[in-house]
């Protein structure tokens, strides 16, 4: 479904983002990259749907190049990508029912859109879209008085509007308390098995991310440094991806960046 064959990005700046990058994930497979603040995450992930452009190497979506497409193919392969940012992106002046809407305009001309004439299909996917996420009664209630874990819902409703064929989760929960993290966490996971969609998710807190993940890529200075299954993610695995930093602790939390270290030092 993606492949990434050696891909590199080198910012303006001269840094590193992603350095000779080679691996496959497949169709339904559930993805959690993980890493430290700088570690190239969010370069990997925005890499796949080419919000950020590599510098060296190809990434092929179900075998096409988005790399190489231009126009309207990339426009295709870009509509078959779901996006969720972690600050949600909605506009909040709108109702929670526009802004799931708004999935659908990849799929109709400019002018109609700006009219808001979306046929009624798109109207019941919309719902279907948030009755999965469990709020189709928010539909009209405008975004900005949701709380924040039902308008990271918005967002996810959005994202499946759009109809999909994988979803990228661009640090999904940061900005989540413990109890709004699960709720998002679960319905992404509920996504995956019912829609078999394939998700890659980055994600800052281990715990997470082993509760969650088929599969976990480790990221260090823009390396694979890690990639198995979530239960091959031992503590030693995670000492390896997160190294040893004054800045771990900022990352992680005390109690998980403890355990981290005690790990490593033996
Ligand atoms: N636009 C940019 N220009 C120059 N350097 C950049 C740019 N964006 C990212 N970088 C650098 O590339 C590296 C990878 O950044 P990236 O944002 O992908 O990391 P990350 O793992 O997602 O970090 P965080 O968890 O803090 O979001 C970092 O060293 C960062 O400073």
């Amino acid at each position: 479904m993606i492949a990434f064959k050696h891909v590199s990005k080198i910012y303006p700046n001269g840094i590193h983002g992603l350095h000779n990058i080679n691996l496959h994930i497949g169709e339904g497979e559930f993805v959690v990259i993980v890493g430290l603040s700088g570690a190239g995450k969010s370069t990997f992930l925005q890499s796949i749907n080419r919000l950020h452009e590599i510098s060296e190497g190809e990434i092929f979506i179900n075998n096409k190049s988005i790399t190489k497409a231009k126009g309207n193919e990339l426009y295709r392969i870009r509509r078959d990508i779901g996006m969720i940012f972690q600050n949600f992106n909605l506009v909040h002046r709108s109702t929670v029912m526009r802004n799931v809407l708004s999935g659908r305009v990849g799929y109709h001309s400019t002018l109609r859109m700006i009219l808001g004439l979306f046929p009624k299909k798109d109207k019941q996917l919309a719902m279907e879209a948030l009755r999965r996420v469990n709020i189709p009664e928010k539909a009209s209630m405008r975004a900005d008085q949701l709380s924040g874990g039902q308008q990271q819902r918005v967002s996810i409703a959005r994202a499946l509007a759009q109809e999909p064929k994988l979803i990228l989760a661009d640090e999904p929960v940061a900005s989540l308390d413990p109890m709004m993290t699960g709720q998002v966490m679960d319905d992404l996971l509920r996504i995956n098995q019912e829609l078999n969609m394939t998700m890659v998710v980055n994600l800052h807190d281990i715990e997470i991310a082993r509760k969650y993940a088929n599969r976990i890529i480790g990221l260090k200075a823009g390396k694979v440094v890690f990639d198995g299954k979530a239960d091959e993610a031992t503590d030693e695995a995670f000492a390896e991806i997160y190294g040893k930093t004054d800045k771990t602790s900022e990352r992680m939390g005390m109690e998980q960046y403890e355990r981290i270290e005690n790990t490593a030092n033996g």
